[in-house]
């Protein structure tokens, strides 16, 4: 296993092993646990001995880790990462854009098939993420509780027995866990329900954000919905909560999905077959236009209007279109108008090959 493997692939293997529970409309979940040493100062206050320490204690633990494949994890430092090796990940959401700018003391550790990413000395020293396909919090807390226990009896973790983990930022304090899930919800875009939703799932102490995490817009009709708080409740209610409030919206997108298809069948093969003829005959694609067209492809393919194609479309594409990506194919710098002759290429190829294979 080398870094070439981890970047040269926009799809990760976890992502290719069959649709999960609800993935017509969940595209994954992700558990993410925040923990800290308490032998040393957080990452912000770590002088450079303490990072490298903190790095080195962490990794020799991790790598002795034996996953229920058998496999270990593989350990990425950002010092010997290029800027767009970083990028790279980044967008295959292996690691955050803090890391990647982090470069010295800082390390992901990745599991083969990259369902277990492990940063180290990123906002805190230790960023558990594990994800998973389709719809499965309690299934990913559960793995997530084991690799916590797991390293919590190699490791002692920074814990108050008042306030629980403790981290560098305050949001995270308590739990130290994030749970999220990546949601296509495109026909409670265009009822325009969703503006209605947005308010009522805030108020329910959760956060919609974009495909790339905080601070990022929602592109493609994807919103990751995940819990606000971590202090307070423990993990099981946390995430029990969060699947309450999924599952009514994936009751609500699947009416709204219906109804659409009973009121305008017409308009909604149009849009559908209207974008999948674009993706697959441009010479010239904008990345927010490829996101919405892949978006009204991904929706054809499960209302069946579209069928030989995987629904791992979506999330390829997105990926693949991405910046780092198209650099790293076109093995050179690209101005953007370069980029978006690369990236209706790269989308008519991948399409292509989809046709191929299916027939
Ligand atoms: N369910 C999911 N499936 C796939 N990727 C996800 C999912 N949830 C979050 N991500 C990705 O994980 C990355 C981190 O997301 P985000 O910034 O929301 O979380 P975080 O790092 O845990 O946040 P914070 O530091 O604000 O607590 C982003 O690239 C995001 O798109």
């Amino acid at each position: 296993m080398s870094l070439q493997r981890f970047i040269s692939e926009a799809i990760s293997p976890w992502m290719k092993s069959g649709p999960g529970p609800d993935s017509d409309i969940v595209l994954s979940t992700r558990i993410r646990l925040a923990r800290n040493m308490e032998q040393y100062p957080f990452p912000v206050f770590a002088p450079p001995e303490m990072a490298e320490a903190v790095l080195n204690d962490t990794a020799a633990e991790f790598s002795s880790i034996r996953l229920q494949t058998g496999s270990s994890l593989e350990r990425l430092n950002m010092d010997d990462l290029n800027s767009n090796e970083k990028r790279v990940l980044v967008e295959k959401h292996l690691i955050s854009p803090y890391l990647a700018e982090r470069s010295q003391s800082g390390a992901v550790m990745l599991s083969p098939d990259e369902s277990v990413s492990i940063m180290l000395n990123e906002e805190d020293h230790i960023r558990m993420q594990t994800l998973f396909r389709g719809f499965q919090l309690s299934e990913g807390l559960d793995f997530s509780n084991k690799l916590d226990d797991w390293t919590e009896e190699k490791i002692t973790y920074a814990f108050d027995e008042k306030r629980g983990y403790l981290t560098s930022c305050p949001t995270n304090v308590g739990t130290g866990m994030r749970a999220s899930v990546m949601m296509h919800l495109p026909a409670l875009v265009m009822t325009r329900q969703l503006n209605r939703i947005l308010p009522a799932i805030h108020q329910l102490g959760l956060v919609v954000r974009g495909i790339y995490g905080e601070g990022s817009e929602a592109q493609g009709n994807l919103f990751q919905i995940s819990n606000q708080m971590t202090l307070g409740k423990p993990e099981e209610d946390i995430v029990e909560d969060l699947k309450g409030v999924v599952t009514q919206i994936i009751r609500q997108e699947r009416m709204a999905r219906d109804a659409l298809m009973r009121s305008s069948r017409t308009y909604m093969e149009d849009k559908v077959f209207r974008s999948f003829g674009i993706l697959k005959n441009s010479r010239i694609m904008e990345s927010k236009e490829a996101t919405e067209r892949l978006s009204d492809v991904r929706l054809g393919i499960d209302l069946d209007l579209i069928k030989g194609i995987s629904g791992n479309i979506l999330n390829e594409l997105m990926i693949l279109t991405q910046p780092g990506f198209l650099r790293q194919y076109a093995e050179k710098e690209l101005r953007a108008d370069e980029r978006d002759v690369r990236r209706a290429a790269l989308i008519r190829e991948r399409m292509e090959l989809e046709k191929q294979s299916d027939e």
